[in-house]
């Protein structure tokens, strides 16, 4: 696991097991075993293992969060929105790492980053309940200057930027203004003193861009990998992934 951001070997690799438990939920069974992929995730190389407990429970359940917290041997990066029951949850379970993102109801995946001017306070006080159960906060915003500036008034260490809208970009033009404001938004995340995830969309063949980026800490991958794992197991597509990150960010360093 790298300790130090940014220009580590490698950005940290969050493997995100929500789709797995999709896959379980689709036939009401008991597997594939989201704690199980979790364990093999961590023994092929992921840094960190995501997960979010959606408030519909579509994906992942309660059940799930609780008896995989005592078993990870790296970190828990737990995803939720900012509700009362979720703060509850969290600071009951006490995950490493909790990453509040915006949900609503009818949507079939996470579709923007939090408001947080609109709501600054409210998630100033979540930050300051989370921290007092020794969780790190991080925000899931968009790649965007006026929310990163919101973002450091919460006093949350961390933020993720949304990288849904450079992974649907239609054309290369439009994925390389996508990519810039990414950059531009890593950027100034750690010279206002934050660490810098990201993640959303992000697939084996467009992962590399963003790895490259000395500033980003970490990137969380999920319905990529549970998709590739079909054609070549679950362990080498942690693998692969894990690869296409350090060779990008070893490239980039090689160029600098
Ligand atoms: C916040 C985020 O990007 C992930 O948690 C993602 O949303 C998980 O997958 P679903 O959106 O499909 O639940
Ligand atoms: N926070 C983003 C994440 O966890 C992964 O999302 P996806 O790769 O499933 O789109």
């Amino acid at each position: 696991m790298s300790l130090l951001f940014p220009s580590a070997v490698s950005p940290d690799l969050g493997v995100n097991i929500d789709h797995v438990a999709t896959l379980r939920n689709a036939r009401g069974v008991n597997y594939p075993d989201p704690l199980q992929a979790a364990l093999a995730a961590e023994a092929a190389g992921a840094d960190v293992i995501t997960l979010h407990l959606r408030e519909d429970r579509r994906h992942i359940r309660d059940a799930d969060v609780r008896a995989l917290r005592p078993l990870l041997q790296t970190r828990m990066n737990l995803e939720c929105a900012l509700t009362p029951e979720m703060l509850a949850i969290a600071c009951a379970i006490q995950p490493q790492d909790v990453c509040l993102v915006p949900e609503k109801r009818q949507e079939l995946t996470t579709e923007g980053g939090l408001e947080i001017a609109g709501q600054l306070n409210q998630i100033k006080t979540a930050c300051r309940q989370l921290a007092e159960a020794g969780i790190r906060v991080s925000l899931f915003i968009d790649p965007d200057a006026t929310q990163i500036h919101a973002a450091r008034e919460t006093l949350a260490p961390v933020i993720e930027l949304h990288t849904g809208r450079y992974a649907a970009a239609c054309n290369a033009d439009e994925r390389a203004l996508e990519l810039e404001r990414i950059a531009r938004g890593a950027e100034l995340g750690v010279a206002l003193g934050l660490k810098v995830n990201a993640g959303h969309g992000l697939h084996y063949s467009n992962v590399q861009p963003i790895a490259a980026l000395a500033n980003i800490a970490e990137l969380n991958i999920g319905h990529a990998i549970v998709s590739h794992a079909l054609f070549v197991g679950w362990e080498n597509a942690v693998r692969e992934m894990k690869a296409l990150m350090v060779t990008a960010r070893l490239a980039a360093q090689t160029q600098a």
